[in-house]
């Protein structure tokens, strides 16, 4: 008999995700959703499995066991990299990377011409449309002023505000974020939290950050995991109560 797809009102629904690499489970049977809107918070140790965890929701890495869906029905198992970003998940890696001898405003050009929706080419009219969606993207990311500087003349902060607004360019339902504070000052720091906040209004963001101060900041629902798994889930003062996360993380 056919399997019938999954449906779920969660927006990312993991389910009893295991990858194992020559037998050491990353991932052993991690189980968390993301509601529609929400912006969450992953921490944990080195080698807790968060890079592995979103390497499973772009299809970079296939689960060998578990369910992850997206959207209400998407399975992204059977999906590769390129259909998973269409389907509306962009990724920041922590490292930026820009295009450093192009202007801050060329690259949200290119970024925009990249965007092969189906709906961006259907309503792509003309100039002024590209130019509206520039200013936008330009303003949510506090760049305005610096439209015309190169990139590679940019902070690093500057740098990676950047990035978070060439991915805007294609528009992600959601939007998952890798440490995007580290190597940051403090004042970058903040403003990066008052950033995704923003994002957030429109947009599920998923941050993976060691920063506690920065999580802090985002005011979100934190989730824990270690050794491939979740072991808690809450508030940030909940999480950094439990005895388990202080144990195998903060307290170290
Ligand atoms: N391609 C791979 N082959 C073998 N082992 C891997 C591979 N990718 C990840 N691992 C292992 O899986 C575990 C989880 O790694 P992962 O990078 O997902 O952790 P992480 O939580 O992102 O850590 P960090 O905070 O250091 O980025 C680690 O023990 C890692 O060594």
């Amino acid at each position: 008999m056919e399997q019938q797809p999954r449906t779920t009102p969660a927006l990312l629904y993991l389910d009893a995700i295991t990858v194992a690499f020559d037998g050491f489970r990353a991932l052993n049977k991690l189980s968390f959703t993301i509601a529609p809107g929400e912006m969450r918070a992953i921490i944990g140790p080195n080698g807790a499995g968060k890079t592995t965890m979103m390497d499973v929701v772009t299809g970079k890495t296939k689960p060998d066991e578990g369910d992850v869906v997206f959207d209400g029905s998407h399975d992204l198992s059977s999906m590769d990299e390129t259909q998973i970003a269409t389907l509306g998940i962009g990724r920041k890696f922590q490292k930026p990377t820009v295009f450093e001898s192009h202007t801050v405003e060329d690259n949200l050009r290119l970024a925009l011409k990249a965007d092969r929706r189906p709906r961006a080419t259907l309503f792509w009219r003309d100039s002024s449309e590209e130019r509206d969606r520039l200013d936008a993207i330009l303003t949510t990311i506090r760049m305005t002023p610096d439209r015309g500087r190169l990139a590679g003349a940019l902070s690093h902060g500057q740098k990676q505000w950047l990035e978070i607004g060439m991915l805007l360019a294609q528009e992600p339902k959601l939007l998952l974020v890798d440490e995007p504070v580290a190597g940051m000052t403090d004042a970058e720091t903040m403003q990066t939290a008052e950033l995704l906040r923003e994002i957030n209004r429109e947009r599920s963001v998923v941050v993976v950050e060691h920063d506690m101060a920065f999580v802090r900041e985002l005011g979100v629902k934190v989730t824990c995991l270690h050794e491939g798994s979740v072991i808690a889930e809450g508030s940030i003062d909940q999480v950094s109560e439990n005895q388990r996360v202080v144990e195998v993380y903060l307290g170290r």
